[in-house]
């Protein structure tokens, strides 16, 4: 049952789920190391961070607390359900009006017209065929198609078999990579992993000193420092101190670039190269962060980039702030490449491993969240 038809017929509010703060404890943090693989992380005892951190661990997050993923997909979820319920209570029956409305919907939430006409014709056809015969089992229907669109360029990511497990991070400027390298070192590491950051934004010195407080933030070593002028040989060096200490995963920050800087994207493909000659196989993943917010631009982006250097996956962030959840739907459906991870917010647990049954039953209001 879809939680959008069930309030309005009982018209009882439903209470938004309150989300628990951690009380902050005393970290031992790491200081940030220099570019030398032999030099051991000096460990010094300071303050709780500023910033709340979540420690219950991603991959139990996804099954228990369930209403903070309901929560964070608010904005997107009301834009496509509120005021459905007026629309479908009282119809008996499924009438053009309605698939119009859904249509609008699905346009308005930024799942691309093609997208939207090719969801519209099947739920269209499942009508005629009276294999759909009234509102509800039309939701149950596009829920269904839904998940189907996204479970078929869903993808497992590789197994993290090398050491270390080299990940290139790339994307435009702004679109949450810094923030998204920290949210995914904080993954890894609740995962019982050892991890490293590389910090190949030498194009914007306050990169490289965001990314070290997200290395403080975690307790792990960052290659690299402010002034460092060539990323290639910074990714060097992070690959040589990460095989010294026997380091599961390297996750690498690069420049942002607009897809549409020819130099900048040639120097992307530079570090790729660099990465392979550093270690053979590397980089084993090349994920690319797309901010939701912008909608249908990031399909252009993700073609470039995907032409550039074979994005291997995607990470989607903002999807907390923007209506425009539907986005995800259009690059399922137009760049085939798999939806890894979600960002939901800015703190180290807003990342969550992508689950398309989870993401739709949030989307449209399903009880089952
Ligand atoms: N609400 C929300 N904000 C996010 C999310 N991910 C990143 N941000 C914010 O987006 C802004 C840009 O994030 P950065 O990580 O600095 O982006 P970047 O791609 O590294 O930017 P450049 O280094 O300029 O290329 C910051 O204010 C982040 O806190 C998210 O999932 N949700």
């Amino acid at each position: 049952m879809f939680g959008f038809l069930r309030r309005k017929k009982n018209t009882e509010p439903v209470a938004e789920p309150v989300r628990q703060e951690q009380a902050p404890e005393e970290h031992t943090l790491a200081t940030p190391e220099s570019s030398t693989p032999t030099e051991e992380t000096a460990a010094t005892t300071v303050s709780p961070p500023s910033e709340p951190a979540e420690i219950a661990p991603v991959e139990a997050m996804a099954d228990k607390p369930k209403s903070r993923f309901w929560q964070q997909l608010t904005r997107s979820r009301s834009s496509f359900t509120e005021g459905l319920a007026d629309l479908v209570l009282g119809k008996k029956q499924i009438d053009d009006e309605l698939i119009e409305e859904l249509e609008m919907r699905l346009v308005l939430a930024d799942v691309g017209q093609t997208t939207t006409q090719a969801l519209i014709d099947e739920l269209q056809q499942a009508v005629s065929r009276k294999i759909v015969n009234d509102p509800e089992a039309l939701f149950e229907k596009l829920s269904q198609l839904m998940v189907d669109r996204l479970q078929r360029v869903h993808q497992p990511r590789p197994p993290l078999n090398e050491h270390p497990h080299v990940i290139v991070v790339c994307g435009i400027n702004g679109a949450g990579k810094t923030t998204t390298i920290g949210k995914l070192a904080f993954h890894f590491k609740q995962s019982g992993r050892k991890v490293m950051l590389a910090a190949g934004d030498t194009f914007r010195a306050a990169a490289v000193e965001q990314l070290i407080t997200w290395g403080e933030r975690n307790q792990i070593p960052v290659i690299g420092e402010p002034g460092r002028q060539d990323a290639a040989s910074v990714l060097f060096d992070a690959v040589q101190s990460a095989r010294a200490r026997g380091t599961d995963v390297l996750i690498a920050d690069t420049a942002g670039r607009l897809h549409t800087q020819g130099g900048l994207m040639d120097e992307l493909k530079k570090l790729v190269r660099v990465l392979g000659k550093a270690q053979p196989d590397a980089p084993h993943e090349i994920l690319l962060v797309l901010d939701a917010s912008i909608g249908q631009n990031a399909l252009s982006q993700a073609r470039l980039f995907h032409q550039a250097v074979g994005v291997t996956g995607l990470i989607v962030t903002k999807l907390d702030g923007t209506a425009k959840g539907g986005i995800l739907f259009a690059i399922a459906d137009e760049l085939g490449l798999p939806i890894h991870f979600v960002g939901v917010g800015e703190q180290l647990a807003d990342l969550r491993p992508f689950e398309p049954q989870q993401f739709v039953d949030a989307l449209l209001d399903r009880e089952a969240i």
